[in-house]
């Protein structure tokens, strides 16, 4: 019976005609008797009750006036009638822990769902999977697996924040329902991620995007993040540049200087910036020439396999085109495997010259960030991240690292997942 589970599951389906919602008796998959229950482990099971009114998403909003119906007698409370606007799209499964009295108590039933509807994913939306279901676990931690006929997401969240766990080869995807809460997580992944090679290796070796990156990295100018690492051991490079002066509007270092490197007490000797003075080809070498030697000084790490340098962290952002660096989709450059650094002299995007890291050099980071905020993008992340092969890989399709790839997107931007 309920009253002697380690913990519940609940399930409904605000779709079916016969939706229902409450805790009177759990149906355990495949028969399981509930004394063979184990502890901490999910279950998909449908609660049957007949107390409670059904569930749709009209009558899970405050104004409804399914919320205002009298409960039963064998129930506490009444319905939550404190859930807001509720649109998940097909299923739920709760995953309650700790027994019978979460099921049992209508009040803290509601309060998870109340926790649920501030998931990203909770309107439908174009190419919305076929079925979702959520789970929140005892610390409030929660997870949303959804479900499409073409592949299947499983996405864990803490508020609004949904992670989706694709194929190993794409990476780690993490979904914000704000850009400013991306940048709370990407200031911690970061700070983590600094401090971690600090200890490990006195040293942390960190390379910068231009463009909106450089918007996202504004958390970790700020307190706490800002008192959390050590500055002095940070090194900083650029994975790409435009060959503009550094004090033109258009430079990457320009742009890094003002929103981040002036605000922190970075040794000035430590920012390797691309060599403003020097024209495109001329740049790229002493580029390279600069980290060969950074190499050599044991600054910067070598891959064994590749002999490619090994930047601790590259941030990277990620054009509406899908290119990444200044690497722009078919263009040769992305087939570059010798150089370190290269340049382009036709760059689709302004400025036509630019400076930029290969795609070897990318792929031999431990941990590469991509960072893409705006519904501008959201065709090329589903190109990247969506089902399905694409005939022309787009540059970020290509960022494919031994390392640990994060994704960062705001919601417009993996609104076509
Ligand atoms: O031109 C560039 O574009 C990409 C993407 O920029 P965003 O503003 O759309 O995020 C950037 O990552 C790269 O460094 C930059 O040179």
């Amino acid at each position: 019976m309920v009253n002697t589970c380690p913990h519940l599951i609940a399930e409904f389906f605000h779709k079916a005609p016969t939706n229902t919602l409450g805790g009177s008796r759990i149906h355990y998959p495949n028969g399981i008797p509930d004394n063979d229950v184990q502890p901490n482990k999910p279950y998909v099971c449908s609660i049957q009750t007949k107390q409670f009114p059904r569930v749709t998403s009209q009558n899970l909003h405050p104004s409804s006036s399914a919320t205002k119906q009298k409960p039963s007698k064998n129930i506490a409370a009444p319905f939550p009638p404190v859930v807001p606007n509720f649109t998940f799209p097909i299923c739920i499964y709760i995953r309650l822990f700790d027994t019978l009295r979460m099921a049992s108590s209508s009040r803290v039933f509601s309060s998870y769902l109340r926790t649920l509807c501030s998931l990203p994913f909770r309107r439908s939306s174009p190419g919305i999977p076929l079925s979702s279901s959520f789970f929140i676990g005892k610390s409030g931690f929660g997870s949303l697996r959804l479900t499409s006929n073409l592949r299947k997401f499983e996405c864990r969240t803490r508020a609004s924040m949904a992670e989706i766990i694709t194929p190993k080869s794409k990476g780690k995807v993490q979904v914000f329902d704000a850009e400013d809460e991306l940048a709370v997580s990407l200031a911690k992944y970061t700070a983590d991620l600094a401090n971690k090679f600090s200890k490990e290796k006195d040293s942390f070796t960190v390379v910068l995007s231009g463009g909106s990156l450089i918007k996202s990295l504004r958390k970790l100018v700020e307190p706490p993040f800002i008192d959390s690492v050590d500055w002095s051991k940070w090194h900083v490079f650029w994975v790409d540049e435009r060959v503009v002066p550094k004090d033109h509007p258009n430079s990457n270092y320009f742009l890094a200087y003002n929103d981040f490197l002036s605000k922190i007490p970075i040794p000035s000797g430590n920012v390797y910036a691309i060599n403003d003075a020097l024209a495109a080809e001329a740049a790229a070498d002493d580029y390279e020439t600069c980290l060969k030697h950074l190499v050599k000084s044991k600054i910067i790490d070598q891959s064994e396999i590749t002999g490619f340098p090994k930047f601790d962290l590259i941030l990277l952002g990620m054009g509406p085109d899908g290119h990444v660096a200044s690497l722009f989709p078919s263009h040769p450059l992305v087939h570059e495997n010798t150089k370190w650094v290269t340049c382009i002299k036709d760059s689709p995007k302004p400025p036509l010259e630019r400076i930029s890291f290969t795609l070897p050099v990318i792929n031999a980071s431990p941990y590469i960030a991509l960072v893409v905020a705006g519904a501008s993008k959201a065709n090329s992340v589903h190109a990247a991240l969506g089902p399905g092969p694409s005939s022309d890989m787009l540059p970020v399709q290509m960022v494919s690292p031994d390392g640990v790839v994060t994704w960062f997107l705001d919601k417009e931007a993996a609104s076509k997942l």
